[in-house]
């Protein structure tokens, strides 16, 4: 199997094309995506199923390029969509509606109305008032709209504060203990049919033991359902698998899922998963060209031409992403630099404290940069968005092109007066 990013006697590669032939190409900062990487990814999450009924809807958050999406359409993904712009994106990259579970915690009515009339799967419901509006559209419309509760577990994640998602301080879900009243509540609404049981705890874990304990305690409310005489067909364990950024060692998908279907212990029920960046994490790259060397006495500043606008991940969480060179020199040496962006914010940097040996004009690739890499940018400081591209084996397409300035301004409006 081709490695998504490897180095050859030339420099880096993106499967079996040149980065910095891309870069010359395209222009930089760019993202490069592998495309094997993204489907040996999700197959290895539907493969891990067996014979258990299940559905492996990728989290659209995570990276929402529509030729990535429509990659795993063609594999025969479901979809983890929050808001009405991820459904379309979902359907304009051939998505087949029923597979899109949609998640989120204010759903607007125009959204569940689209998703309504586009008949998607599932609504993962979060609060009572939620639920109250999805049976109001759904009567409008007179359909029924299937649902599922999303439950708060009260799981300790072990993951980084913004984004852990499943104890009782976080503004997700539901409080376990109080979800069957709200699904008696639903089972009473007329245009509202409760399907199934939905939870989250969090993103990036790097254990196991965190999604057995959330899953034991849903099974305990499917239960308790089973008691009142609601019958549930699926539950739905959200996503959250962490991938090795630097030292982490995450459990390898099978493990994960062998874990959670051994605790179930039932070869009826489907299962849904919503992976995000256990598909997408590792299957990207951020190229970036130095643009100044900065050696002052406290510290080197290497000044590239990403920012924070195209990468937020280590300014919003101090997160660590690989940062390597596209050619390693041999010449010079190496020293530590601070690779920082050009925006104006102190905390505009990829990387502090990075042994590495550069010249102005040196490529450099950010990894791990293909999950919440392009979804988090921005265009602060009129930045434009950086280019797509998305390569297999020795073929690359260029799957959404930099922004122009013309882009960033074309729509805005001087007040005639
Ligand atoms: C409801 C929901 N599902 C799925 C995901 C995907 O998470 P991850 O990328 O960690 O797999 C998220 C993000 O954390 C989420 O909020
Ligand atoms: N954006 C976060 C993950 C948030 C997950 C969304 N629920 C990250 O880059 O790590």
């Amino acid at each position: 199997m081709t490695p998504a990013f490897s180095y050859k006697n030339d420099g880096l590669y993106a499967e079996n094309v040149s980065i910095e032939s891309l870069a010359k190409e395209f222009g930089t900062p760019l993202y490069i995506y592998s495309r094997s990487e993204f489907e040996n990814r999700w197959l290895a999450f539907d493969s891990a199923f067996g014979t258990q009924p299940h559905l492996v809807c990728y989290a659209v958050k995570t990276n929402s390029n529509i030729a990535v999406l429509n990659v795993l359409a063609k594999l025969g993904a479901g979809f983890d969509i929050v808001s009405l712009g991820e459904l379309e994106r979902v359907l304009k990259a051939g998505g087949d509606p029923k597979k899109v579970v949609f998640s989120g915690v204010a759903k607007q009515s125009a959204e569940i109305r689209r998703a309504l009339e586009v008949g998607i799967r599932c609504f993962n419901l979060e609060s009572h008032a939620e639920l109250d509006r999805i049976q109001a559209v759904a009567k409008e419309m007179d359909l029924i709209a299937n649902i599922s509760i999303r439950v708060n577990p009260d799981v300790d994640a072990k993951t980084h504060p913004y984004i852990s998602t499943g104890l009782k301080d976080n503004k997700f879900g539901v409080d376990i203990n109080t979800a069957p009243e709200l699904y008696a509540d639903a089972c009473a609404c007329s245009h509202v049919n409760p399907i199934g049981i939905d939870c989250h705890i969090g993103s990036q874990l790097t254990e196991i033991t965190p999604f057995v304990d959330a899953l034991e305690r849903v099974l305990a409310l499917k239960e308790t359902l089973a008691e009142m005489g609601i019958d549930i067909h699926h539950l739905d364990l959200g996503g959250g698998l962490g991938i090795q950024y630097t030292d982490e060692t995450p459990p390898p998908i099978k493990d994960y899922i062998q874990a959670l279907l051994a605790k179930l212990n039932d070869p009826s029920i489907e299962v849904i998963i919503e992976p995000g960046r256990a598909i997408a994490g590792n299957a990207g790259v951020l190229v970036t060209e130095v643009e100044y060397l900065k050696p002052t006495e406290h510290k080197n500043f290497a000044i590239i031409d990403a920012a924070m606008n195209d990468l937020i991940r280590p300014a919003l969480y101090q997160a660590y992403q690989d940062i390597v060179p596209v050619v390693p020199r041999t010449d010079g040496q190496e020293a530590q630099w601070d690779l920082v962006g050009p925006v104006c914010e102190t905390g505009d940097f990829l990387g502090k404290n990075r042994t590495l040996n550069l010249k102005a004009g040196d490529l450099l690739a950010v990894k791990s940069a293909g999950a919440y890499g392009f979804t988090m940018s921005s265009n602060y400081n009129t930045r434009p968005r950086a280019a797509e591209v998305m390569v297999k084996d020795n073929q690359a397409w260029l799957i959404r092109p930099r922004e122009t300035y013309e882009d960033l301004m074309g729509s805005e409006q001087i007040i005639q007066d």
